[in-house]
């Protein structure tokens, strides 16, 4: 299996996703602090990432959060594969788009994702069990950046994914607008 080079740069954090100077700390909305086994009752369950019954998505589960960092698992299933045997990136870069997002909206506002970056560290065998945790890193105006990554083995295993990225604030009308 392919380890990591110790003295490569693990961070996939670019210019576009680091918070500038007079960025905010973020503060999390008590009103947005639902039990996270609700919160797919509010959004609705067909969600790639999160819905619990939707075939070959990642059925995501939220454990818990602490101020705006968030925990979440899920794992590899045969459906996720790409190359022989191993996680497709995309199912990873998804994982975190919806980690991040997690964190983004315990801030209080609707965020959709801008900009996201990640940083493949290690190849994921089908049948791992990924945990994840995200966190905001600052918020500016309706700019909320967010950071997190994806570990296998336990919480504490080794990194597979990092990522960063830019949430973007939006009103209700943008989910709900006819298209
Ligand atoms: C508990 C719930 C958990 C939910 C988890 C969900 C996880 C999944 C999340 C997703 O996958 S969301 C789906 C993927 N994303 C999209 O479909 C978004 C598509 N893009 C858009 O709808 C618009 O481009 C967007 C709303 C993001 C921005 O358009 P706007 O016209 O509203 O904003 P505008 O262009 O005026 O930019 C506002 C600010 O954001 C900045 N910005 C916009 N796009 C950016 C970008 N891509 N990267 C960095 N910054 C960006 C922009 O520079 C500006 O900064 P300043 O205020 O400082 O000037």
């Amino acid at each position: 299996m392919t380890v990591p080079n110790p003295a490569r740069r693990t961070s996939p954090r670019s210019d576009l996703t680091t918070p500038p100077p007079d960025a905010a700390e973020p503060r999390v909305d008590p009103k947005a602090e639902l039990d996270f086994s609700e919160i797919g009752d509010v959004l609705g369950n067909a969600c790639f990432g999160c819905g619990p019954e939707v075939p070959h998505g990642l059925r995501i589960t939220r454990t818990g959060h602490e101020g705006s960092t968030s925990y979440g698992e899920f794992t590899v299933i045969p459906e996720h594969q790409g190359a022989p045997g191993l996680a497709h990136g995309g199912i990873l870069a998804a994982a975190m788009d919806e980690i991040l997002g997690t964190s983004a909206w315990l801030l209080g506002g609707r965020y959709v994702t801008g900009r996201l970056e990640t940083d493949f560290v290690r190849p994921v065998p089908v049948g791992s069990r990924v945990h994840l945790t995200a966190r905001c890193t600052g918020v500016h105006g309706r700019k909320a950046y967010m950071e997190g990554e994806g570990r296998i083995g336990g919480p504490d295993g080794p990194v597979a994914v990092r990522a960063a990225a830019v949430f973007i604030e939006v009103p209700l009308e943008h989910f709900t607008e006819e298209r």
